[in-house]
């Protein structure tokens, strides 16, 4: 079956399960572990596609579910896709529309056939099923597309888990094959099934005796405490195919990153970095640092003294500072620029030290610095 998008294993490091790859979209190639900056409504907020390349950002996310209710997948059809609806010529991927269906909607009900629920904005009656899941991402032309799964919520029992990673396994199958498969899009399947280790196995078992192009673990990230999260990767990254992209969908700390890379995935997202920056919450080389606090009005020194982005090399964090506490947008772009900058350099850290085999050592380098063990 041909794939658009395919998997290239580089090397594995030695210290641990991390691994170098590339991943080749029609889009470019993108080296992981990566970082994907979330474009909910096909736009990286306050950011434009010149700043995201500067930081070399080689793929974005956006979201079926929001523009499925605004403007509508077939204006963007109209418009040639997302790709150029938004000018982005890099890679895009498109959640599926579960998680935002569960989490944002006044949810109405669930069945076999879809999901039927009120749109956040209108209050109008919607539906999704798989098939308009594909419908919709088929319209938006993104490089990789997701199925349409049930997030389960946390906590929640074993059989209410078991019965719906089981629908989500039949959901899976039905968008492969509605998934009209252009030559130019691939189909990501999503590992279900809890904080259960026995429903993760038959999750993963279902959609790999499917031959998805690349596997997500989902549900996760959804109120767990990490530990947990770590103990679930444990056990499920391993029945993931060695030779397709492995996902972690909705991670996005430092921390996070690092560990998850650890355990062997490839590829994060995570609304994080660019929603605390709007409240003028940073991620530095010294930990969180909350710029829009009283503290920081005569700091004219940089907000990271060791970053080189454009934010760091030409303000202050008086004046971003300043900026964010008048409501000023040009802060909110300050701020978001270097979160997403931050990000990204500590990916190529990351593969940086994959390479040198020593990421366990960069971890407890990178936790030491960030303030990490004391919490
Ligand atoms: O199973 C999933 N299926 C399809 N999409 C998802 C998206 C997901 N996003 C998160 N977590 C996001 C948590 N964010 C952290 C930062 O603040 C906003 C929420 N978990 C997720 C799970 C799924």
């Amino acid at each position: 079956m041909t794939a658009a998008v395919t998997y290239e294993a580089i090397k594995t490091c030695k210290q641990s399960g991390a691994r170098l790859g590339r991943v080749h979209t029609p889009h470019g190639t993108i080296e992981t572990p990566t970082f994907m900056p979330v474009g909910t409504q096909a736009t990286v907020k306050t950011m434009s596609p010149e700043e995201l390349k500067e930081m070399d950002a080689r793929i974005i996310l956006s979201n079926t579910y929001h523009l499925f209710l605004r403007p509508g997948h077939e204006l963007i059809r109209e418009a040639g896709g997302l790709h150029k609806f938004m000018n982005w010529d890099r890679a895009i991927l498109t959640d599926s529309g579960g998680f935002q269906v569960f989490s944002l909607s006044d949810m109405r009900k669930i069945t076999e056939e879809g999901v039927h629920f009120r749109s956040h904005l209108s209050g109008d009656k919607l539906f999704i099923s798989p098939e308009i899941a594909m419908e919709i991402q088929n319209a938006l032309g993104s490089d990789i597309m997701m199925a349409f799964d049930e997030c389960a919520p946390f906590p929640a029992e074993h059989d209410y888990v078991k019965k719906s990673l089981e629908r989500t396994s039949r959901w899976a199958e039905r968008c492969l094959e509605s998934h009209t498969r252009p030559a130019d899009q691939s189909l990501f399947a999503i590992i279900q099934g809890g904080m259960y280790e026995d429903l993760r196995r038959q999750s993963a078992a279902d959609l790999t005796s499917l031959d998805f192009p690349g596997y997500a673990i989902g549900g996760l990230s959804v109120g767990e405490p990490k530990h947990l999260m770590y103990d679930v990767l444990d056990y499920t990254v391993p029945l993931m195919p060695a030779n397709k992209p492995r996902y972690l969908m909705g991670v996005g700390s430092p921390d996070a990153l690092i560990e998850g890379s650890i355990r062997g995935i490839d590829m994060f997202d995570c609304v994080l970095p660019t929603r605390i920056a709007r409240n003028g919450t940073t991620m530095t080389s010294q930990g969180r640092l909350v710029v829009r606090n009283a503290q920081y009005a005569n700091d004219f020194g940089p907000l990271d003294p060791e970053c080189d982005c454009y934010t760091c090399r030409n303000y202050s964090r008086a004046y971003l500072r300043h900026l964010i506490k008048a409501d000023e947008t040009f802060g909110l772009r300050l701020t978001t620029y270097h979160n997403l900058y931050f990000l990204q350099n500590l990916m190529k850290n990351v593969r940086q030290a994959i390479m040198d085999d020593r990421l366990l050592d960069f971890r407890d380098e990178f936790f030491e610095q960030y303030g990490l063990f004391n919490n």
